[in-house]
């Protein structure tokens, strides 16, 4: 469904991506890993549209995605889960999940009732300020409002950070739910080993801007994964 490949980003001189490559199949969960810095959260951004790209194609379903606005490649599919979560703090948990009717048609305006199956908080905190709301509940409005847009393709980046072990294993359900209705891409980044070996079908190991390496879940078992994602 997704295929990054030989993708080059720089911040002014730096060069922060160093041909990456990366693909996401739907009903898989493909995993981003490495230390603060490596450039997991500018890949995300260049995959969703919010940083332009030096070199190399980001494809989704075979179209070349990568000079489509952010709105545009929203509307193809691409429902993202940003770090920090930008949860508008002064809407109201219903109007936070209203955002993401902007580019739905007006019979598909509506909040999926998987919503509140996954996340039941949100139901009962519809009416609370989202900047009311607690560091996990808000990552829960986070990804509820990106699966109001009925996303093909679903990235996250690092969902469970700042949040409380309860919630983590929440967040972690849902993500098992979404991939295996097997629909879904899902693109995860994280620093939390043990939660991104338990979902990962796939993934990357990135230092310094670069993939050093990648494959399939047993390939999270070697030290040199875990001595990469070290803090
Ligand atoms: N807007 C920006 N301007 C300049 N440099 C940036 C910008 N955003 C990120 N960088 C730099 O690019 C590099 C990669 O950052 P990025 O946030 O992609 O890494 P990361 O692996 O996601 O780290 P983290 O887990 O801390 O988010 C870092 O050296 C960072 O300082």
């Amino acid at each position: 469904m997704l295929k990054v490949e030989n993708l080059d980003l720089y911040y002014g001189a730096a060069h922060t991506l160093k041909k990456v490559s990366v693909s996401a199949e739907a009903g898989k969960v493909t995993c981003v890993l490495g230390r603060n810095g490596v450039g997991k959260t500018s890949l995300l951004r260049a995959i969703v549209g919010q940083r332009p790209i030096a070199g190399g194609s980001i494809t989704l379903d075979g179209k070349e995605i990568s000079k489509l606005s952010t709105p545009d490649r929203a509307a193809m599919g691409i429902g993202f889960v940003p770090q920090g979560r930008e949860v508008f703090p002064l809407l109201s948990v219903k109007e936070n999940l209203e955002t993401g009717y902007a580019r739905l048609s007006s019979k598909e305006k509506y909040v999926p009732q998987e919503v509140f199956d996954l996340f039941p908080v949100l139901k009962s905190m519809l009416r609370r300020r989202g900047g009311d709301l607690s560091g996990g509940q808000q990552q829960q409005l986070a990804i509820g409002r990106a699966l109001v847009t009925r996303p093909r393709l679903l990235v996250l980046d690092e969902p469970t950070e700042g949040i409380q072990p309860s919630i983590i294993k929440d967040i972690g359900r849902a993500i098992s739910y979404l991939r295996d209705k097997g629909d879904m891409a899902i693109v995860l980044v994280e620093q939390y080993f043990e939660f991104a070996r338990d979902l990962a079908d796939s993934f990357i190991l990135m230092d310094r801007g670069e993939v050093v390496a990648s494959g399939d879940r047993s390939g999270l078992d070697g030290d040199d994964v875990r001595r990469l994602m070290a803090i």
